[in-house]
């Protein structure tokens, strides 16, 4: 297999699941999970000046403007460059891609397609753990202690922006940005669209492709 680092980028609606599949993406490859909105929400937490200046958007379900994020991912990515990276979040306009562009060349782009009603319910049962950004659902993936990260034993808390009325803008947003993005990953032939209502069902898929690129960290062949 080959030993070049990998590059990819997982793309999807609000509430599509990258967080989920990126994550078990990250447990089963062994690769840096870097997400965008993880990051922001992690500024906001220290006051940077950063965080002061993406508050507002986050909290209306806004989207960033493209040299904040991008500066913000440059710099985390430099951090990463001699490991295998999925990035979650990032890019999600036309300008983000073509930043990406010139810092790197994609192996993977994985696109979640999942009907707009299903992201509504996910994201009104969705909590998360803030400092690491581990993603819960109140009926798919429940905490073992009800609010409780089952990891530290902090507590869980809902993001503001997955009120209904965030939620409706952010996906209005998204579709209108994502359009270019996912036409210039597909017209390179690194696009691939996964579609369904469970994650559980798609990911399966997912593996198998990730697989195709670089080693899962329990396989025979691993070890
Ligand atoms: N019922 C159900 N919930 C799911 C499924 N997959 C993911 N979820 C939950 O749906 C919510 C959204 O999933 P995330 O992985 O956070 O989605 P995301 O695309 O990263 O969302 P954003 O951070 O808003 O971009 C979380 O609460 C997940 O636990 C599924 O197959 N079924
Ligand atoms: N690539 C990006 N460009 C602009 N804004 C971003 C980007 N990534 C994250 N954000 C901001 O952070 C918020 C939360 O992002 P994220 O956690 O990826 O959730 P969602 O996919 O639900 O919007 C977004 O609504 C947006 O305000």
């Amino acid at each position: 297999m080959a030993s070049k680092l990998l590059r990819a980028v997982v793309l999807g609606p609000p509430g599509s699941g990258k967080g989920t599949v990126c994550q078990r993406i990250a447990e089963s490859f062994g690769l840096q999970h870097l997400s965008s909105g993880h990051f922001l929400r992690e500024n906001i937490r220290a006051k940077s000046e950063v965080g002061v200046l993406a508050k507002q958007y986050l909290e209306q379900g806004l989207l960033v403007p493209d040299h904040v994020i991008t500066s913000v991912m440059m710099m985390e990515l430099e951090k990463k460059q001699s490991q295998h990276w999925l990035l979650d979040g990032f890019p999600r306009t036309l300008v983000q891609a073509e930043a990406l562009d010139r810092i790197c060349d994609l192996d993977l782009v994985i696109n979640l397609n999942i009907p707009f009603e299903t992201l509504k319910d996910r994201l009104s049962a969705r909590w998360i753990h803030p400092a690491s950004g581990r993603v819960y659902n109140m009926e798919f993936n429940p905490p073992d202690v009800h609010g409780i990260d089952d990891i530290t034993g902090e507590p869980l808390i809902q993001r503001e922006d997955d009120k209904p009325d965030a939620v409706a803008v952010r996906l209005r947003k998204y579709k209108e940005a994502a359009k270019p993005v996912i036409e210039l990953y597909k017209s390179r032939g690194v696009l691939h669209s996964f579609s369904g209502t469970e994650t559980n069902k798609i990911w399966p898929y997912v593996y198998t492709l990730v697989s195709s690129k670089v080693r899962p960290v329990h396989s025979k062949e691993a070890n």
